[in-house]
C-alpha cells in the first residue's frame, strides 16, 4: 500500500528515536512491498528557533494531510523559562487539538527479561498487560489560563461529549480485551470528576459485558504500583494519565520503553513514545529507541491497518529485548543505533519466516 507519512522530530532525543523508527518502518516497506513516503517537518524548540512558532503553518498543513504522523519529542532546558511568552509544548498541544486526537492509547506490557530493572518484585509484575486510555484534548491543558504578578490559573473543564467519546473508545477496545474497564478519577473533590463519572456511569449501561470500576486517582497511583496486573484498561482524564503513565513505565523499567497512538474519529492519527525529549543524555546516541519503535508499529496497526506488519515489528522488538542489546537505560550498553540495528536483524529473520509467522499471527487466525 501506500502512504504518506510525517515525522516530527522535534528536540533532544526526538530525532534520535525517530530516526530509528523510520529505518524501521522502511524496512516494513521493503520486505512487505509497501511504498511508505516520508515528510519531516519541525516543530517544538527547533521551530521557535527557526520561524519563532511551535507549530509553524507549514508543519500543520502536512499533519493535517497526512496519512498519519510519527513524532519524536520536544521541550529541552533552553526554551523552559518560566517566563517566556511561547514554548515548544505549546506546539504538541496544538497539534493534538487540530488533529482531534482525543484518545490517547498507552499501552503497557512489562517483558520478563526487564523484570529485574523494575523497582517492584518479580512475581507483582507477571501478567501484566494494562491499556491506558487518556483523554488527550480536554481538561486543564486547554483551559483557560490567567497569570498576573501574584496569582496564576488553570481552568479544568471538560463537556459531557468530550468524556462520552473517550470513554466509549475505551470500553470498544475493551471488548477486544479482557473485558475490565477501571475508570479514574477525583469525584471526591473535582466537579469534573462528577460529570466525568456519572458519564462513565450512564455509557457502562451500553456495555453489560464489560466490567466497570471506579478508582480515586490518588489511590490508583498507589495500587499501580501494589497490583498492576488486576487492570486491564484504564481510562481517565489528561492530567491524570499523562501521571500515571510515567508511573507505569517505571513498571516496566524505563521511560524509553513505552509507545502511543493518539486516535480521534478518522484513520489518521499522531503517534509518539510516551517519554519527553531526555536533555540529559541528548546528542551521545544512547536514547533508547524501543518506544518510538513501537509508537511506529502501533500507526501501522491503526492508521495504516497493517496488522501482520505491526506484529512483525513487535515481534522484532520482543526478540531484541529478550536477548539484547539493551541500552543504556535497560542495564546495557549499546547505543540507539545499535539497538535500531538489532530490531532490523530481528525483523529481517522474521520476514523471511514470515509464512511461518502468519500461521500463528493473531491478525491472520
Ligand atoms: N511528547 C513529548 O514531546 C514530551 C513528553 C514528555 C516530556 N517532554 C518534554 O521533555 C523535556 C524533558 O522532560 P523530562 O526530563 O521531565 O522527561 P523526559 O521523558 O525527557 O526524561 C525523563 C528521564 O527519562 C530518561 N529517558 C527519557 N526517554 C528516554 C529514552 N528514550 N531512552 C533512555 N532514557 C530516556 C531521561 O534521560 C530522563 O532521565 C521537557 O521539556 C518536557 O516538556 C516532551
Ligand atoms: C510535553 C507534554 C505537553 C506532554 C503532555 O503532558 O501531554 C508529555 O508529557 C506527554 O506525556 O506526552
Ligand atoms: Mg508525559
Amino acid at each position: 500500500m501506500k502512504a504518506h507519512i510525517v515525522t516530527l522530530p522535534g528536540d533532544g532525543v526526538g530525532p534520535e528515536v525517530t530516526a530509528a523508527a523510520v529505518a524501521v518502518l522502511d524496512a516494513v516497506a521493503a520486505h512487505f512491498d509497501h511504498d511508505f513516503r516520508f515528510e519531516e517537518h519541525p516543530i517544538g524548540g527547533c521551530a521557535i528557533d527557526a520561524s519563532g512558532d511551535p507549530l509553524p503553518p507549514a508543519s500543520l498543513a502536512a499533519c493535517k494531510a497526512a496519512d498519519a504522523v510519527l513524532l519524536g519529542a520536544v521541550g529541552g532546558p533552553r526554551w523552559s523559562d518560566p517566563n517566556a511568552r511561547v514554548r515548544p509544548e505549546q506546539g504538541l498541544l496544538a497539534l493534538r487539538a487540530a488533529l482531534g486526537v482525543y484518545a490517547n492509547l498507552r499501552p503497557l506490557q512489562v517483558h520478563p527479561a526487564l523484570a529485574a530493572l523494575s523497582p517492584l518484585k518479580n512475581e507483582k509484575l507477571k501478567h501484566v498487560d494494562v491499556l491506558f486510555v487518556r483523554e488527550l484534548t480536554g481538561g486543564a491543558y486547554f483551559g483557560a489560563k490567567t497569570r498576573t504578578s501574584d496569582s496564576a490559573s488553570d481552568e479544568c473543564r471538560y463537556t459531557v461529549a468530550e468524556v462520552e467519546r473517550v470513554v466509549r473508545r475505551a470500553f470498544e477496545l475493551a471488548r477486544g480485551r479482557r473485558r475490565h474497564v477501571t475508570s479514574v478519577d477525583k469525584a471526591n473533590v473535582l466537579e469534573t470528576s462528577r460529570l466525568w463519572r456519572s458519564t462513565v456511569q450512564r455509557i457502562a449501561a451500553d456495555y453489560p459485558d464489560v466490567k466497570v470500576e471506579h478508582q480515586l486517582v490518588d489511590s490508583m497511583a498507589m495500587l499501580l504500583l501494589t497490583q498492576p496486573s488486576r487492570y486491564d484498561v484504564v481510562v481517565t482524564e489528561n492530567l491524570f494519565g499523562d501521571i500515571l503513565t510515567d508511573e507505569a513505565a517505571a513498571l516496566a523499567g524505563s521511560l524509553g520503553l513505552l509507545p502511543s497512538a493518539s486516535l480521534g474519529d478518522g484513520r489518521s492519527g499522531l503517534y509518539e513514545p510516551i517519554h519527553g525529549s531526555a536533555p540529559d543524555i541528548a546528542g551521545q546516541g544512547v536514547a533508547n529507541p524501543v518506544g518510538a519503535i513501537l509508537s511506529a508499529a502501533l500507526l501501522l496497526r491503526h492508521s495504516l491497518s497493517l496488522e501482520r506488519e505491526a506484529l512483525a515489528v513487535e515481534a522484532a522488538v520482543d526478540r531484541v529485548l529478550s536477548h539484547g542489546p539493551h541500552s543504556r537505560d535497560i542495564g546495557g550498553n549499546a547505543g540507539t543505533a545499535q539497538v535500531r540495528d538489532a530490531v532490523l536483524a530481528a525483523l529481517e529473520e522474521d520476514a523471511c519466516a514470515s509464512v511461518t509467522f502468519l500461521r500463528w499471527s493473531r491478525a491472520c487466525g
